[in-house]
């Protein structure tokens, strides 16, 4: 193995060879052979004929800096001059800041009253009409649209359907039979019963458009919107 490794080194620029003494033992064994207790010692780095350590003479010996001569340390970061909030780098200033925006201070945007807490127009359900209540009613089985097959609904048909037994409406395009989700809705039954007969689509993108009404009413549909 060393044989090939000095040739493969020296190929380029045999000039350069050193002479490497090899022991005959070496040269000939080529083979990759448990050699004995030797094999746990490192070699030698860099190599004992390498041209790094025959550069490398004995120089100085590098002295060591006293205190006075070592680079000062950074200073300790301090806490006064720390922004609230996720660390950022513009969280750290250069200048303290001034007394309104003291660090000690919560972040403004959690200071601030929620809006209007009176505006939410959530209705205090009855025993037994949560959301969970709801779901086992669609699995229930029990028919909820109150038709057979799905509908060709015109507008006129639509606005017959606006009791509070027989409630109907329309979001996009699609009829829905609201009459068993009037006591579910978290809005209640007077703010559902205003599009009982007639489009509802408007309304309810103001309200909640987040509000999944396909999943939440599947088993309700009635059919499509015609024109008459
Ligand atoms: C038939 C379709 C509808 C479904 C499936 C439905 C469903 C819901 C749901 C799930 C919530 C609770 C929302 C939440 O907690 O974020 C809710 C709240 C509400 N809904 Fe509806 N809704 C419907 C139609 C309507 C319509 C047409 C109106 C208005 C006329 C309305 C008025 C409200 C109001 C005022 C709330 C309370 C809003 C709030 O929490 O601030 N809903 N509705």
């Amino acid at each position: 193995m060393a044989s090939y490794l000095k040739n493969w080194l020296y190929a380029q620029n045999p000039n350069a060879s050193p002479s490497i003494e090899t022991s005959p033992a070496e040269d000939e064994d080529d083979t990759e052979t448990v050699h004995g207790d030797d094999d746990d010692a490192p070699p030698a780095f860099p190599a004992v004929n390498s041209a790094q350590r025959a550069a490398s003479g004995p120089g100085p010996v590098p002295r060591i800096l006293t205190d006075i001569e070592l680079m000062p340390p950074p200073p300790a970061p301090s806490l006064a001059v720390r922004r609230p909030g996720i660390a950022s780098s513009s969280n750290f200033l250069a200048v303290p800041p001034t007394a309104s925006s003291s660090s000690l201070l919560v972040p403004t945007t959690t200071t601030k009253p929620p809006t209007n807490p009176s505006k939410r127009a959530k209705v205090a359900l009855a025993p037994g009409h949560g959301p969970l209540d709801w779901a086992n009613l669609k699995k229930s089985g029990q028919n909820l649209r109150g038709t057979d097959t799905l509908l060709r609904v015109t507008p006129s048909m639509l606005k017959e359907h606006r009791t509070r037994e027989d409630a109907w409406s329309a979001f996009s395009g699609k009829v829905y039979n609201l009459t068993h989700y009037l006591p579910y809705h978290p809005g209640g039954e007077k703010e559902l019963m205003r599009v009982a007969g007639r489009d509802g689509t408007k309304l309810f993108a103001l309200t909640h458009a987040w509000v999944n009404i396909d999943y939440m009413l599947d088993e309700c549909l009635v059919g499509f919107m015609v024109s008459e």
